[in-house]
Order: structure tokens, then sequence, then C-alpha cells
């Protein structure tokens, strides 16, 4: 079974402003609502393609019911822990660039942070945890440390997809799967990746380090799948970009739920990648037919 944790859901309001202007009132011609947060969009992409997983993490207040209730809506099983404080609203402004603002998320009370060590316990061996985004501010640091410690040694294999000192924290225990983009890659090794050579450098180092599946996204640029057996490069495929949020998460998605599925990592690379696009040109999540049919537009070749 595949679970994803989210300590800091959101819900994202999307809007769309022609001629974005600082300081003066500017007017939508476009703006939609979704539940966010990196674990959740793992979730929703992974129930697109008819994968079952089950979200964790705090909501609480109107923004978190609405995300508890569309993620039920959709058919993706939720579990959260619920507090009385509110999930946080992320604006994402799109103009002639794209601009987000993410809150800092809601106070969660200590007894509310036992509450969900208590589902984490609940896991079986082999089960696949993934820990995705941001945690709240009022967390305590090493949270994502002790999640990992329970996770081992209760045989759950880790995914990992978190930026700074949690990346740092959570790479010392071997995760199964790990997605840094290139900057957050380069944040981990305190240096400017400017290439795919000091990428594959870098990563290399993840692998002997314990790292059992790398992908090292570059946005547009390709992405990297590094194992202990080599390192391959993806193209990605060309489109028009309408919206990156969740590019990320849908990699992770596609990526793990074909393995899970098929045990075969190319084709995982190769969904993972047409997924993360197939979000990049879609207005919401991608769906599973707009990433089967960029699935013939990514090609894997082996360094
Ligand atoms: N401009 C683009 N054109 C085509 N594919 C893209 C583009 N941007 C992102 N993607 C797809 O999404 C994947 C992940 O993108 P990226 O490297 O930006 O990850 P990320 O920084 O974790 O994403 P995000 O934080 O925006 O969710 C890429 O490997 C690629 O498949
Ligand atoms: O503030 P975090 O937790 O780092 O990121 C949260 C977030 O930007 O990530 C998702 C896209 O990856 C969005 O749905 C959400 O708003």
């Amino acid at each position: 079974m595949i679970y994803t944790v989210t300590l800091n859901p959101s819900v994202d309001y999307v809007v769309q402003v022609d001629d974005f202007q600082l300081g003066t009132l500017n007017r939508t011609r476009r703006n939609e609502v979704y539940p966010g947060g990196k674990g959740i969009n793992v979730s929703r992409v992974l129930n697109r393609l008819s994968i079952p997983s089950t979200a964790l993490g705090f909501i609480g207040g109107f923004t978190g019911q609405y995300i508890e209730t569309i993620l039920q809506k959709e058919g993706v099983r939720t579990d959260f822990v619920t507090t009385d404080g509110l999930t946080r609203i992320n604006i994402k402004l799109k103009s002639e660039k794209e601009t987000e603002i993410n809150g800092e998320g809601m106070e969660i009370p200590s007894e509310k942070v036992d509450a969900f060590f208590q589902k984490i316990d609940k896991l079986q061996r082999d089960d696949l945890l993934v820990i995705a985004g941001s945690a709240p501010r009022s967390l305590p640091k090493d949270l994502y440390e002790k999640v990992a410690e329970l996770a081992r040694k209760k045989g759950v294999k880790l995914v990992v997809d978190v930026s700074g000192s949690p990346l740092s924290q959570l790479v010392t225990y071997s995760p199964f799967f790990m997605k840094p983009n290139h900057h957050e890659l380069g944040e981990l090794f305190q240096r400017e990746i400017t290439n795919v050579a000091e990428a594959v450098h870098c990563g290399q180092q993840l692998i002997e380090q314990g790292v059992e599946h790398l992908v090292i996204s570059m946005a547009e640029q390709g992405a990297l799948y590094l194992n202990r057996e080599g390192v391959w490069k993806a193209t990605v495929p060309k489109g028009t970009v309408k919206n990156s949020v969740g590019a990320g998460d849908s990699l992770v998605a596609g990526f793990i739920g074909t393995l899970a599925k098929t045990n075969d990592v190319m084709a995982a690379f190769r969904f993972g990648v047409a997924s993360g696009s197939a979000t990049a040109f879609s207005e919401d999540l991608c769906k599973r037919e707009d990433v089967e049919a960029l699935l013939p537009e990514v090609q894997i070749a082996k360094l």
C-alpha cells in the first residue's frame, strides 16, 4: 500500500492576472481552486492512474474540510489528523511570470502529532511512505527524521520529495526513491548545478549513500535516473506550459505508481517524466490519457 504524508496541505488558489502590477488593484481573468500540498498531489495523480493510496497529514478548518471532501469525491483515501487551526491557502499567480506565495501553515499541538505517529505506526513492511513538501513552522525540526526512523523500524520504504534541511536529514535513511530537482540537489551539496555532468556527479554520491532509485528533474531540460547500475537521461516532451505547479509531484506519482505495477524501472522513469510534463501542460494535475499520449516523446538514453 502507498501512503502519502503532507504535513502542510494547502488550498491552491490559482489566479490568472494579465499584466500584473504591484501596488495597485489587479483583477483576475480566471481563478481556480485545487486541493494542494505535495503529498496530496501525489495521491491525486496516483488515483488518476488507478493506483490506490492513503493521504495522511494535518488538516483544519473550512479549507481542510474542502481538501478532504474533494479527495474523497475523487476516490482518494484519506486519514488526516484534524486540528483546530486553518489549513493554509497558497497563491499561485499566473501573469507574464509564475509567482507563488505559500503560507507557513498552522499551529499543530503535540497531542495531534502523537495522533499522527499512531497512524504511521500502523504501516506494514514494504508499504511505501511518500514524504513530500514543507512542514509547518510549529512542528519540531526533527519530525521528518522521527517519521523516517519509525518507517525504518517497520520495514516501510521511504519516498522523499522535500527540500532544504529535511532533505539532508532524510537522505541518511536510505530512501527507496528520491526526486530532487537540480536546484534542491545543488543546495544539498552546497554548490550550483549548471549541467548534466555536475548533476550526475552529485547524484552518484547519493546512490553510494544508499538511495535506491534517484530521479533528478531539470524542468524542460530533461531528467536523469540513477541507480547502482548506471545513469540514464530522458528528454522531456515539448509543449505549452499552462501550470507547472505539481509537475514534480506528478513525476513522483508516475514513477512509483508504474514501478509498483510493473517492477520495470525504465517504464517507471518514462511514465514519471511524461506525467510531470502532462501536468505542466494542463491547468490541474495530469490525467492518465494525457500522460499516455506523451510517452512516445520521452526518449531515454544510457549515459
Ligand atoms: N517546461 C516544461 N516542459 C516540459 N516538461 C516540464 C516542464 N517543466 C516541468 N516539466 C516536467 O515536470 C517534471 C518535473 O519538473 P521540475 O524539474 O520543474 O520539478 P519540480 O521543481 O519538483 O516541480 P514543481 O516544484 O514545479 O512541482 C520534469 O521532469 C518534466 O517532466
Ligand atoms: O510549501 P511547500 O509544502 O513546499 O509546497 C506546497 C506547494 O507549493 O507544493 C505543491 C506543488 O508541488 C502545491 O500544491 C503547494 O501549494
